[in-house]
């Protein structure tokens, strides 16, 4: 049975005050709630302050990241290693999130190497994979999911898998409210986990894949309810302490 996974990304939003407050909130909300793993990926400025909060709350909220660069140190204007996040506490690092692969022009293969790189120095990868809108409607959702998969099955193995994250995030459905059904989600998370099947039918069942793009409380009841989603990778929910939880208390609750 996988464990789900409900990951905040907060993406270019805060400052230690909303910091602050968001944990402490998140930490009350989340007392006593077990069965699923929170985690919250802050700008990189605030895991300092986010690391220490962590450690006076009670509850057990993951600390993780939106990036990691490909170099380990050096002169590298601007970057940040593995070794740096880990130094702060870090542990679940979003890498290909379709707002890089846009704005920052990331290739899969690209990706790829931060997936190897994470995976180098013990970190846990959450591969963000997904179709833009033409491609959805061109009915090409599943083959770019699986280009973007292969870019690190075919150079690192099937087994590169193993413990990371996979979070299915259709591009037209981040940030717009207009989310993918659930059963629309389902079936493209089962095609995932076939194509996975196709190397490995152990990874294939291990590995969690989450759902991401407009995931609320009202409908994350709905997702959780499917075999194949193992949890959610939320974007503006997980600003606001009472729906974040919300939507964390529904993963446990239906996957119990
Ligand atoms: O991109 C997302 C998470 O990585 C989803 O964002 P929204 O939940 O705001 O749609």
């Amino acid at each position: 049975m996988r464990h789900p996974v409900v990951m905040g990304n907060w993406k270019l939003n805060g400052s230690k005050e909303m910091v602050s407050n968001l944990l402490k909130g998140l930490d009350a909300e989340l007392k006593g709630v077990e069965g699923v793993d929170v985690a919250v990926a802050p700008p990189a400025m605030y895991l300092d302050l986010a690391e220490q909060l962590i450690g006076k709350g009670e509850s057990k909220i993951i600390l993780g990241a939106q990036n990691v660069d490909v170099n380990a140190s050096g002169a590298f204007t601007g970057d940040i290693s593995p070794e740096m996040l880990k130094d702060f506490g870090a542990s679940h690092i979003i890498i290909g999130h379709s707002e890089r692969r846009e704005y920052h022009n990331e290739s899969d293969e690209f990706v790829a190497k931060k997936f190897a790189f994470l995976k180098e120095h013990g970190l846990t990868p959450v591969l963000c994979i997904g179709e833009s809108e033409a491609q959805n409607e061109a009915g090409e959702t599943v083959a770019v999911c699986a280009r973007q998969i292969d870019a690190v099955i075919n150079t690192q193995g099937v087994e590169a898998l193993e413990g990371a994250i996979i979070a299915y995030e259709p591009i037209w459905a981040i940030g717009t409210g207009k989310a993918a059904t659930a059963d629309d989600a389902q079936r493209i998370h089962a095609a995932i986990r076939a194509h996975i099947a196709e190397k490995s039918e152990e990874m294939a069942k291990k590995v969690v894949i989450q759902y991401g793009g407009s995931v609320k409380p009202e409908n994350a009841a709905a997702y959780f309810a499917q075999p194949d989603i193992d949890g959610a990778l939320v974007g503006g929910a997980a600003l606001n302490a009472e729906s974040f939880a919300a939507i964390a208390k529904a993963a446990a609750e239906a996957k119990k």
